[in-house]
């Protein structure tokens, strides 16, 4: 499923005193299979995109395209259960959201809410849990007697089951330890890949939205500041560190070197692993780089 935000302007508090404008003049493309990361400071208007994907929030002006559906803000829409099954959230700190007294009951309230039986929402329970790397036996247990990281990955199941097209993340791994973080985006990772899920992150961490973006968009004080593969953007960041964002030097040095593949091999590296090869090979071959 394709979405498209066309020129999309949104205010808070729209026509009172208090009105705000959030974003303007956005416009974004997510072909389905996209890994899209979106970066920008606090109050860029990250989360107010995030919500339009699936028509938390409707436009003041422009219009959003979610597969074969047009949101505007202007018609009454129908049917947006839908595309809120379709366009999976998942929000910042969601284990908040957790309140069954079961874990499995938890994972099957989305689905049998939106008309799927019970049998298969805990058959959907079953995978959803394993995808998330923790075992079946969970689905009996309280989800306030798990650790922080488990109702992590229990919320995220919760909206894996509703088997959705999309899934979007709003810093899914905020509050999380390092080894925590790696494996909850190893995961999302392998489930992009894996079922060419289409993932829209909402990061802080430039090194996440290196590794696993195939685009990048880079917000800035409501609009879309640029967008680009990450080669593009991080290879010179120069605009980035002038607005402030941090670039480790490990993302720049990497894609630095495969910019230099690039120009001088007409070869682009996709990861770390292969960028390492091609530089041993190249070395062994004696060319300098
Ligand atoms: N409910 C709201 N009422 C009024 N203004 C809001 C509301 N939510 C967000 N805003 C304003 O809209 C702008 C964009 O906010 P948004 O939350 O989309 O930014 P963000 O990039 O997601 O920030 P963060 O990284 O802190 O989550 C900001 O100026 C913010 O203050």
């Amino acid at each position: 499923m394709d979405i498209s935000l066309q020129q999309v302007e949104y205010r808070y508090q729209a026509n009172t005193p208090f009105e705000r404008l959030a974003i303007t003049d956005v416009s974004i493309d997510i072909p389905r299979g996209t890994f899209l990361a979106i970066i920008g400071h606090t109050g860029s208007g990250k989360s107010t995109v995030l919500q339009h994907l699936n028509a938390l929030l409707k436009p003041h002006k422009g219009k959003v395209v979610i597969g074969d559906r047009e949101v505007t803000g202007a018609k009454k829409q129908k049917n947006l259960k839908e595309i809120r099954q379709k366009v999976g959230i998942v929000f910042q700190f969601p284990e908040h959201q957790l309140f069954e007294e079961t874990v499995e009951k938890d994972i099957c309230f989305g689905p049998m809410n939106f008309g799927v039986s019970e049998y298969e929402a805990k058959d959907r329970a079953r995978k959803a849990i394993k995808q998330v790397g923790l075992p079946e036996e969970i689905l009996a247990k309280s989800p306030f007697d798990l650790s922080g990281g488990q109702m992590r990955r229990v919320a995220i199941a919760g909206v894996l089951a509703m088997e959705p097209n999309v899934i979007v993340l709003d810093e899914p791994t905020a509050g999380l330890d390092p080894r925590g973080r790696k494996e909850i985006m190893e995961m999302f990772h392998a489930l992009h890949k894996e079922r060419n899920l289409s993932t829209v992150l909402v990061t802080h961490s430039m090194e996440d939205a290196s590794r696993f973006a195939d685009q990048i968009v880079i917000m800035h004080s409501g609009k879309v500041y640029k967008r680009g593969k990450p080669r593009e953007i991080f290879s010179s960041p120069e605009g980035l560190i002038e607005l402030g964002l941090d670039v480790p030097e490990v993302v720049r040095f990497q894609h630095k070197l495969e910019e230099t593949f690039k120009t001088k091999l007409g070869k682009t590296c996709l990861t770390i692993e292969e960028l390492t090869e091609e530089v041993s090979t190249q070395l062994k071959g004696g060319m300098p780089i």
